[in-house]
């Protein structure tokens, strides 16, 4: 690691003066937006990261679109409006006031904000961050962003184009799923989570995913939503959502070892997902041509340690299994008659509105 030979004006020590301007960043993002929780704000926060990442083709060339370059916060009204980032410009509006307050460019905003975001769920690898993405850039065209309708082959084409991503590395990002809920496959329920424990980075989803669907937590008919095995809600507490590209990945020949594999590995999950975001958070740049300011990402919360478990009315006999060269480990389940509800806020509780805009992107004033 590179020696911390600066000190910034708040005293920290760190390895290049470039990096200071983060540390007060991540405070405020942490105070406006985040408020320290691994809630709706900090994963829309990851999902952005990917979404204004992977908008770059390597056989479109550079008209296509820049990759992390922060056009999403650069041309608020064209990226967010594409039909695949719907539900972004929750995060674009969050993050566009930064650009003002602090003296760092929109690719750095965009990654630096994805590291601090996930550093508050429990579980997560506390990701490299590289500084220096210039604002000097172009808004991405539409067609590029991965969408839940989508076959295994076109995912896996597409972030091979983007970036040479390997069915492996595909897979990992996927963990991201592991702290996400979606607004907008189904407008009828808000923040349906992909698994039983939206708040931490845990290796639940790889196994949820696996399992047989019962039903649909709101209605059903949805484009990119398939049947999830914990359909009940009540209230603000949807029930889980599965993504028809999730359940794709997990049985497909090419991915389904890989997804398999990460379910009750947690290191091995948080590493693999590290390092393929590594990757995805420079496309579009050189990496020697960025600074590491790995040092000013804040240190994750620690894992909860709760090895993954079959949720209440699931069991072994639910699970779906195409890999035939892994053995499946040996989980337990979860006591219950009835599928337990999963909590709508971080606190456990049903109520908690969002610090966040509504409406579309706004460009800054
Ligand atoms: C095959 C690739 C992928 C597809 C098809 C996909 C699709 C989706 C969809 C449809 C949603 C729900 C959006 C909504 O309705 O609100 C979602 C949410 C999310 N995605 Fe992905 N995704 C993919 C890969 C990724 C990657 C690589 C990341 C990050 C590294 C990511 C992070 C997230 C997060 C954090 C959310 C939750 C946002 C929230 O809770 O508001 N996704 N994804
Ligand atoms: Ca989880
Ligand atoms: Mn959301």
């Amino acid at each position: 690691a590179p020696s911390k030979s600066t000190v910034c004006p708040g005293g920290t020590r760190v390895s290049n003066k470039a990096c200071c301007a983060f540390i007060p960043l991540a405070e405020d993002l942490q105070k406006t937006v985040f408020g320290n929780d691994c809630g709706e704000d900090a994963h829309e926060m990851i999902r952005l990261i990917f979404h204004d990442a992977v908008a770059i083709s390597r056989s479109k060339g550079p008209k296509a679109g820049g990759g992390a370059d922060g056009s999403m916060l650069l041309f608020p009204t064209v990226e967010p409006s594409f039909s695949a980032n719907n539900g972004i410009d929750d995060s674009v509006n969050n993050l566009i006031p930064f650009m003002a307050r602090h003296p760092v460019s929109a690719g750095d905003l965009v990654q630096f904000a994805g590291a601090v975001a996930l550093s508050n769920c429990p579980g997560a690898p506390q990701l490299e961050f590289l500084a220096g993405r210039p604002n000097h850039t172009i808004a991405a065209i539409d067609g590029l962003i991965p969408e839940p309708q989508d076959d295994v082959t076109k995912i896996l084409e597409r972030f091979d184009d983007a970036g040479g991503f390997t069915p492996f590395e595909v897979v990992s990002l996927l963990a991201s799923h592991t702290v996400a809920r979606a607004d907008k496959v189904d407008e009828t329920i808000d923040a349906a989570p992909f698994d039983s424990t939206p708040f931490t980075f845990d290796t639940q989803v790889f196994l949820e995913v696996l399992l047989k669907g019962k039903g649909f937590p709101g209605t059903g008919n949805n484009t990119g939503e398939v049947t999830s095995p914990l359909p009940k809600g009540s209230g603000n507490d949807t029930g889980e959502m599965r993504l028809q590209s999730d359940f794709a990945l997990a049985r497909d020949s090419r991915t389904a070892c890989f997804w398999q594999g990460f379910v009750n590995e947690q290191e091995f999950m948080a590493a693999s997902f590290k390092s393929a975001v590594s990757k995805l958070a420079v496309l579009g740049h050189n990496r020697n041509d960025l600074i590491d300011c790995s040092d000013v990402v804040p240190e994750p919360k620690p894992a909860v340690k709760k090895p993954a478990s079959f949720p209440a009315t699931t069991g072994p006999q639910d699970l779906q299994l195409t890999c035939r060269t892994e053995r499946f480990p040996s989980l337990t389940v979860d006591q219950g008659a009835t599928q337990s509800l999963i909590p709508h806020c971080v606190d456990g509780s049903q109520d908690c509105p969002a610090i966040q805009f509504d409406g579309p992107a706004q460009a800054s004033s």
